[in-house]
């Protein structure tokens, strides 16, 4: 008995961290107790889940994950199940069984949500292309909002969270498409990936991208079967075509065609590069990325130009840029402009300041930002982003800015330890957020403020809170959607030294 009381407080000591709350109440007092019934069961008990395998059981969605599944739940035990919103009564049955959690599916809807859209194509939910496109667009923007709010009061962070900028039309937008090269019933075919499978599902139009880039696979599609170029078979690691990329300029519309073989040679590659440059005028760029690995990685290691120019030409704020095939750029044009207007806001430049944009990419925030600023230094680690950033400098005849090449986390402490100061830092790290040596790094440089350009809500919420330790305070975050019909979250948060 005394060993259960310990193990009672452990549990709420380690839960109550989880849920980020000294003294909660409410629902979360209430999910946090049941968390612990749960968890003291499977110690306790034998456990068994409330359902079984195959059973059918009647149920209300009572939530939506960050992964956009419903969640039922039966004894506190939750049912995550593909297609089902909110608010909807439906006939479940139960398909796996977990120890914390099981997976159903809807057989029968007795209510739908007024929020359900029917999508033209089921294959668009159910590969990752549009995981909430069954969901009405509105409310993807209040889903998304919320999921920042959630994260935000797991952190005990009181930062207030805006409507998230949507888009007028939430279809076509994607400047970059990436799609698997497969044999299905022994033709050669384009499609997208099943959910949580690698089993390629034949597409010819993919909602999101722009309908040019859509056009553009089809027809490399049709002459990779006309040329018989073999594809990639990923169990036994054979063929030469492994994926296709299409890249397109939003104001110049120029093409960039990247062609991912496993082998470096294979003897239709010149007749094939000269048809799809016939087939396609726009194409401005075809490169080879040789991926000789079994992978999930895409692109290879190097790259090499088979036509044209090694890069790809584009606008956005009126500055132009040239984009490498190795290189970030942001996939949804029209909203990276409202994304980017909401940084060049939050960092409140008056032409003095000097600003330190850390995982800077091909330079896009820095020469917007340098418009304002009396010099900006951007940091990156992918060679080409660098060398694609210092070209865009010159291109824009932009003279304030440098790039340097490395770890922003290592670069920081250099300079940190240097004792540079900058007056604004604007960070835009990918989905791990950033590291504690970077965080560190800034409680010794204390910049005056701070812009945090996020993907990730989870790590956003961590990295504020850790901010806030230092003395520094975040007047509000703006999502902005880059990614409509998915469930990827973008957002700009400032952040000033108190
Ligand atoms: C989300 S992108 C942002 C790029 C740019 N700000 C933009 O809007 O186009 C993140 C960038 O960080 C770079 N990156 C990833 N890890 C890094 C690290 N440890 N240090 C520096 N840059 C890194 C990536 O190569 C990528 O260019």
């Amino acid at each position: 008995m005394q060993f259960q009381l310990a193990h009672f407080f452990e549990l709420w000591r380690k839960r109550q961290w989880a849920f980020g709350q000294e003294f909660c109440t409410g629902s979360t007092q209430n999910r946090m107790f049941a968390e612990i019934e749960q968890e003291f069961r499977r110690y306790y008990m034998k456990f068994t889940a409330p359902v079984t395998k195959n059973q059918t059981l009647q149920a209300t969605i009572q939530d939506l994950t960050y992964e956009g599944l419903g969640v039922a739940k039966v004894d506190h035990y939750p049912l995550f199940v593909e297609n089902a919103l909110p608010g909807e009564a439906v006939t479940l049955q139960v398909t796996k069984i977990g120890k914390n959690f099981g997976y159903a599916r809807v057989t029968d809807w007795q209510s739908k949500s007024p929020d359900r859209v029917e999508l033209p194509n089921q294959a668009y939910r159910q590969t990752g292309i549009a995981p909430l496109g069954h969901l009405a667009y509105p409310a993807q923007l209040k889903f998304k909002q919320h999921q920042i709010e959630m994260q935000f009061e797991r952190n005990q962070l009181a930062v207030p969270v805006k409507a998230t900028l949507g888009m007028a039309d939430p279809t076509g937008y994607r400047n970059k498409a990436q799609v698997p090269v497969r044999e299905i019933k022994g033709e050669l075919e384009t499609g997208f990936y099943r959910k949580r499978s690698h089993q390629v599902m034949p597409l010819t139009d993919f909602y999101i991208q722009d309908p040019e880039i859509d056009k553009a696979i089809v027809k490399v599609r049709d002459l990779l079967r006309q040329y018989h170029v073999v594809p990639y078979d990923e169990k036994r690691h054979q063929g030469v075509i492994r994926n296709i990329m299409v890249r397109r300029g939003y104001y110049s519309h120029e093409l960039m065609v990247i062609l991912i073989t496993r082998v470096a040679d294979f003897p239709q590659k010149d007749a094939l590069v000269a048809a799809i440059v016939s087939a396609l005028p726009e194409t401005v760029s075809v490169i080879q990325s040789v991926n000789a690995k079994q992978t999930n990685v895409i692109l290879g290691p190097t790259t090499k130009k088979l036509f044209g120019k090694s890069f790809l030409r584009d606008q956005l704020l009126g500055l132009t840029f040239d984009i490498s095939a190795q290189s970030f750029y942001q996939v949804n044009p029209q909203q990276t402009e409202k994304l980017y207007q909401a940084a060049i806001e939050a960092a409140g430049l008056t032409g003095t300041e000097t600003v330190i944009d850390a995982y800077c990419g091909i330079g896009t925030i820095s020469l917007a930002l340098a418009q304002h600023a009396k010099y900006v230094y951007g940091i990156e680690v992918v060679p080409a982003a660098v060398a694609d950033a210092k070209r865009n400098a010159k291109l824009n005849d932009i003279r304030n800015t440098k790039f340097s090449l490395g770890q922003a986390e290592r670069v920081m402490q250099e300079w940190a330890k240097d004792g540079q100061q900058p007056d604004v830092l604007v960070v835009d790290p990918p989905r791990k957020g950033l590291a504690p040596e970077f965080i560190a790094a800034v409680g010794e440089m204390k910049p005056k403020r701070m812009v945090y350009v996020s993907c990730n809500p989870a790590t956003l919420a961590r990295d504020l809170a850790a901010l806030q330790a230092l003395g520094y305070h975040a007047a509000s975050t703006q999502p902005v959607d880059m990614f409509p019909q998915t469930t990827s979250i973008e957002s700009v948060t400032g952040l000033s030294l108190a």
